[in-house]
């Protein structure tokens, strides 16, 4: 679980309210300089907010951006840093993972592959045993097999142990297969939270004429010297002027991200400050 209300750093972070429940798997997307890091550094307690305050259940795992790897350490001695700093390790859980990715103990994280590097930054933190696992993009400067790889296998993880977990990116078609819970964040502001089921199933994507009202509550759109294509929440009143299709979660994520003011938020009272 993840409660953050009114979270405020600076510019950074403006007013940001969240509550996620358990079990869930966070696409925490939007572009670059959004906030993300700052966010998960808040949730993940590096950071103190200026304002506002978060609450996480459980034992919690972080994986920074930049992979907290020795390159001159052995993969070997990688887990005994992580046995020794952690009380929770699961030694031959590491160990049979590692086996199973055909990563080779003895090898120094320098002269492993960098899908191979973020499978190991991984593993010693699934190897914590954490409630809440949290990853800053570690599919960043992967190509798009070890991609696939690392999110299959983060996939089985989650599935053995129930754990909650949350991952930013940049690129949504990543997070698309694995994640049931979306967070937009944009200019510092969450713009969109919630299970991506619902969001899809109450979005529809609508195009028609030019100059005719979708009588919907319009979030954004687009248009040609012909025709607007407009994302819309909520059911649209049926007009057979206007072709309407379902929204993919690309569809979606552009859409706020290309309307700043609009949100698609629910409703947060009982979140504790
Ligand atoms: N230590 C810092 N002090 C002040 N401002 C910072 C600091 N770190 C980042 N920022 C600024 O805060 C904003 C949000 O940065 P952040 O790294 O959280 O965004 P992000 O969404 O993770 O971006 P990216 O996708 O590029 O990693 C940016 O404008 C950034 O320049």
């Amino acid at each position: 679980m993840i409660e953050a209300s009114g979270l405020k750093i600076g510019g950074r972070l403006r007013d940001c309210s969240v509550r996620v429940p358990d079990g869930r798997v966070v696409a925490l997307v939007g572009p670059n300089g959004a906030g993300k890091t700052t966010f998960l550094h808040v949730v993940v307690g590096l950071l103190t907010p200026e304002r506002g305050a978060v609450r996480t259940a459980g034992e919690v795992a972080f994986v920074a951006q930049d992979k907290p790897l020795y390159d001159g350490f052995r993969v070997a001695e990688m887990l005994t840093l992580g046995r020794r700093l952690n009380t929770r390790w699961d030694d031959s859980y590491a160990r049979e993972r590692l086996a199973g990715l055909g990563i080779p103990l003895d090898r120094k994280v320098g002269r492993l592959s960098g899908g191979q590097q973020a499978q190991v930054a991984l593993t010693i933190a699934l190897a914590r045993r954490p409630d809440l696992l949290v990853l800053d993009e570690p599919l960043a400067n992967l190509d798009p097999l070890a991609r696939h790889e690392v999110m299959r296998s983060l996939m089985g993880a989650v599935a053995e142990t129930g754990m909650s977990v949350v991952i930013s990116s940049h690129v949504v078609s990543d997070l698309v297969d694995t994640c049931d819970w979306l967070i937009v964040l944009n200019e510092g502001r969450v713009q969109v939270s919630g299970d991506i089921d619902e969001l899809l199933s109450e979005h529809r994507m609508m195009t028609g004429p030019l100059g005719l009202s979708p009588n919907a509550h319009v979030v954004g759109g687009s248009r040609t010297d012909k025709e607007q294509t407009v994302l819309v929440r909520g059911a649209p009143v049926a007009d057979p002027r206007w072709r309407v299709r379902a929204v993919s979660l690309d569809d979606l994520v552009m859409a706020y991200l290309r309307s700043p003011e609009a949100a698609a938020l629910p409703r947060l009272e009982g979140v504790r400050t």
